[in-house]
């Protein structure tokens, strides 16, 4: 895949926290509309990849990021461009469900409020129904969205984030391991639901199951030791990979997966 077609395109990217280096000259195109699996060993740097895409690196002192990272063409490191813009644009959604400890719709109508996206409150509540539509929960809480969001079950409550990510309309959901604090059937909702939001959005998950790689990604990125060892399309990835590591990797092989002494 070109670059042209991609709708994030990183270019030589490295990471550092402070004197450690996390990442090194990533080169990665991701396309629109599809989901992108970012696979490897725990701390290979998968979530540091992850949030250098919406710069919530920024907010982590010491940390620091080279190189080039264009979303539509755009450097999202270009210091005219607004930050909180920038993580409108390119939502996250986190391991442990973190709902504001407020009601279910003012977890949903927060963003939209602070971007001025309505003009009403009816605007808003329209925003917010939407929303929670969209991420498979209007259903089951809409009886209730004055309840607080900590109120719901585990999966609801990372559909909620969700909910609250998309509310504020972004290109791009970034997803670090949504669903490993979910039991199996709430892990199996989510993973229908991203299935469903690629067709609006340009996803980018981190996940440590291959099984879940393969089951809602389209394309898989596979790192080790802070670098990009290969990416292609995910079938690919899992049955023809071109690299001895990330063969070592998927069928269980690399030292990093077995279990400690
Ligand atoms: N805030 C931080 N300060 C210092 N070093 C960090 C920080 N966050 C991550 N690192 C280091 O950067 C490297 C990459 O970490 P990262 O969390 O991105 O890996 P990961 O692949 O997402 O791991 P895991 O699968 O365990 O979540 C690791 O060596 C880690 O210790």
């Amino acid at each position: 895949m070109g670059a042209a077609a991609a709708k994030i395109s990183t270019r030589g990217v490295d990471v550092f926290y402070g004197p450690k280096q996390a990442l090194f000259g990533v080169d990665l195109d991701i396309p629109r509309n599809q989901v992108t699996a970012l696979i490897g060993p725990s701390g290979c740097g998968k979530s540091t990849f992850l949030r250098a895409i919406n710069r919530m690196n920024d907010t982590i002192a010491g940390a620091r990021v080279e190189g080039e990272i264009l979303l539509d063409g755009e450097n999202v490191y270009d210091p005219v461009l607004d930050v909180v813009e920038l993580r409108a644009r390119v939502g996250m959604v986190f391991q442990k469900p973190n709902p504001f400890p407020k009601s279910i719709f003012e977890n949903v109508a927060y963003g939209p409020r602070i971007h001025g996206m309505a003009r009403s409150r009816a605007e808003l509540a329209e925003i917010v129904v939407r929303s929670l539509r969209r991420a498979g929960l209007f259903e089951e809480v809409k009886d209730r969205l004055d309840a607080p969001g900590t109120s719901l079950s585990g999966g609801q409550q990372q559909r909620l984030c969700i909910a609250r990510a998309i509310a504020t309309r972004p290109e791009v959901l970034l997803m670090d391991e949504p669903a490993s604090a979910l039991d199996p059937i709430a892990t199996a909702v989510i993973e229908e639901l991203i299935d469903e939001l690629r067709a609006n959005y340009t996803i980018v998950i981190v996940t440590h199951s291959m099984q879940q790689a393969a089951r809602v990604s389209q394309r898989t990125a596979f790192f080790h030791l802070g670098r990009l060892i290969e990416d292609g399309p995910t079938a690919e990835i899992f049955s023809t990979p071109r690299r001895r590591q990330t063969e070592d990797y998927i069928t269980g092989r690399s030292a990093a997966q077995r279990p400690g002494p």
